[in-house]
């Protein structure tokens, strides 16, 4: 479903600052890309929507379904987006209108794919937000994004992402803003509704616990490159690059402290 192909993409000056990433998708697959600060992770997700920042170009190729993401027309690419894939980023109000209440803001997506009106959208709006394990929907429906919190803004983006049934969701760094209790909550829905739905997940992150959580198969990104892919459980065990090794030899330090203090 999803294809990326030798996706190199470069600034003003010409530096790489992804290079030759090649990476695919099935359906219903649960892909990660984990990576430090800086590798490349954002800048990938927004070339599989087709939204790179002005300056920046992209070579090479990606496809989602028989849509070019790069090369295609921007009208094809906008069909693509919200419809096929959707995105949850790590701060939830760049994708919130702080103007709209929450409710509106879901019904916009699902009266321009679904082509509800009326009752029909209203009770839609609602089963979103049901879905999501918002509870109190006709509040949280009337809420501005400021009168949420960092948890629930989350909850309504997920909504907002999901409603039209995307085949593709791409999920940047979705839990990083948020505490760890939440972040473990957010982390178990995306879980049950992508296996709910049948989506698939192309799922970013910095963190190996948390990709561990959600993601199969797993891409490690260092410097802008693919240095090793491998089923989240081979890395685990026997990660082959020593940049791998040392994101594992980290997580099992901070478990191990953790250990001490329990046992
Ligand atoms: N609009 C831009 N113009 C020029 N360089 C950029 C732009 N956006 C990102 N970069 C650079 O591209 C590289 C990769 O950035 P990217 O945001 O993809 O990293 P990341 O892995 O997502 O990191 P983080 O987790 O901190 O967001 C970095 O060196 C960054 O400085």
């Amino acid at each position: 479903m999803l294809t990326v192909d030798r996706l190199t993409i470069r600034n003003r000056a010409g530096r790489a600052l992804v290079e030759d990433v090649s990476f695919s998708v099935g359906p219903g697959d649960r892909a990660g890309l984990i990576g430090e600060s800086g590798s490349g992770k954002s800048l990938t997700a927004l070339a599989v929507i087709g939204l790179l920042p002005p300056g920046l170009t992209a070579t090479g190729e990606v496809r989602l379904g028989d849509t070019s993401m790069i090369k295609g027309q921007e009208k094809l690419r906008t069909r693509v987006r919200g419809k096929v894939v959707a995105t949850v980023f790590q701060e939830p109000l760049t994708a919130l209108d702080p103007l709209m209440p929450a409710g509106r803001q879901i019904a916009e997506p699902i009266r321009r794919f679904r082509s509800l009106r009326g009752t029909a959208l209203r009770d839609a709006v609602h089963a979103a937000l049901d879905e999501v394990r918002l509870t109190d929907t006709d509040r949280i429906a009337r809420s501005y994004p400021h009168e949420l919190s960092g948890g629930q803004r989350q909850r309504v983006a997920i909504a907002m992402a999901l409603a039209c049934r995307p085949q593709l969701l791409v999920a940047d760094e979705p839990t990083t803003a948020l505490d760890v209790t939440v972040q473990a909550e957010i982390l178990d829905l995306l879980d049950r509704l992508v296996d709910t739905h049948g989506t698939a997940l192309l799922f970013i992150t910095h963190d190996l616990p948390v990709a561990a959580r959600v993601a199969r198969h797993t891409h490690v990104l260092r410097e802008g490159r693919i240095v090793e892919s491998a089923p989240i459980a081979d890395l685990l065990a026997r990660p082959a690059h020593p940049y791998t090794r040392t994101l594992v030899d980290s997580a099992r330090r901070f478990d191990a402290a953790l250990g001490r203090h329990l046992s």
